[in-house]
């Protein structure tokens, strides 16, 4: 039994920052994020009796990644099955841009081991399973813009994303922008851990975090492109205020992602209104309206040339089943 599925990446504009479980993946807080149209992970499955143990391999490379295994094992126990899998995956983003998301990765994984399974699992399904292999990409089984409703039961039935409705007139476009290829220091579970566990800000942030999703909804249904951005770029920086509280402290921002930042509050005062989020990384995105997408690139390249205008992105799906 085989599939192969293709799900996109995503951008949070209400961050996801924090676990209430770990085990579980249950977030603090709900989370709200735009999947993105040019960066996708394609994810073959096959379930096999004759399989002796479970495989992986990344862009044509076999490797032991502890996350995968874990995720399989889970897929394995709630799909009741005894056979190992084969999983081959490809990442679809421009080499070296440091955007190999785990968002993309774990919701294709999902989608091609339930069907290679025979199964037809719903949106919410998915969204839930995904989830179990990386919080973000309960976000990636939907296309455009999604909520991870941070659910209150104890056991994840009510912890999923579903898709919104984009904001009717507005054509939104993400440049992201490239600072630092190079892998991560502090990858986004061990930088929510040590901020859950020892930043002071983590409380404010989960309340404030919670505040800005019914903003952004509400300035959504406006389609005032002005407070998302501005909703979007403050909860960004409170979320990385977390990190620089936490013991030790650390964080994701690097020289050049503060220039581009100045690049962007430089935009605005010249009448562009464009705004910047960032997540576990250097790497800068800035939302802005397809009108101004070019301006603004043109404006981040005197910083970095590794520059990508995304668009909001298809939800995840099955390319072949056999
Ligand atoms: O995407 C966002 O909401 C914000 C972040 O990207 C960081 F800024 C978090 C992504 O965390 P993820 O990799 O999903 O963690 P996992 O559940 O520990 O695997």
């Amino acid at each position: 039994m085989k599939a192969t599925a293709i799900a996109h990446t995503n951008i949070a504009l209400i961050k996801y920052w924090g676990k209430r479980d770990n085990v579980l993946i249950l977030p603090a807080n709900s989370s709200l994020s735009m999947t993105l149209d040019q960066f996708y992970t394609e994810t073959t499955v096959e379930w096999s009796d004759s399989f002796t143990e479970d495989q992986f391999s990344l862009n044509g490379k076999i490797q032991s990644d502890a996350k995968v295994g874990r995720f399989l094992s889970i897929l394995r126990d709630q799909f009741s099955l005894t056979s190992f899998a084969h999983v081959t995956s490809t990442n679809h983003v421009p080499t070296a841009a440091g955007l190999a998301s785990s968002a993309s990765a774990f919701a294709a994984l999902a989608l091609a081991a339930s069907k290679a399974a025979g199964r037809n699992d719903d949106e919410t399904t998915l969204s839930r399973l995904a989830r179990q292999g990386s919080g973000s990409a309960s976000r990636s089984i939907f296309g455009g813009l999604a909520i991870w409703q941070k659910g209150e039961a104890n056991d994840g039935s009510d912890s999923y994303a579903y898709e919104i409705p984009t904001p009717s007139k507005l054509d939104l476009a993400l440049v992201v922008a490239v600072v630092d290829a190079g892998p991560k220091k502090v990858d986004s579970r061990l930088g929510m851990q040590t901020t859950v566990e020892t930043s002071p800000f983590f409380e404010a942030w989960t309340k404030q975090a919670t505040l800005d999703l019914e903003a952004m909804q509400r300035a959504m249904k406006e389609n005032d492109f002005v407070t998302m951005g501005e909703i979007a770029e403050r909860n960004a920086l409170t979320m990385h205020a977390t990190t620089m509280a936490a013991n030790p402290p650390f964080t994701y921002m690097q020289p050049l992602s503060l220039a581009l930042m100045d690049a962007v509050r430089d935009l605005r005062v010249a009448g562009i209104p464009a705004y910047f989020t960032m997540d576990a990384g250097p790497n800068v995105k800035v939302l802005c309206l397809t009108k101004d997408a070019e301006r603004v690139k043109e404006a981040l390249s005197v910083h970095t040339s590794l520059l990508y205008i995304c668009h909001p992105g298809p939800k995840a799906r099955v390319i072949t089943h056999d």
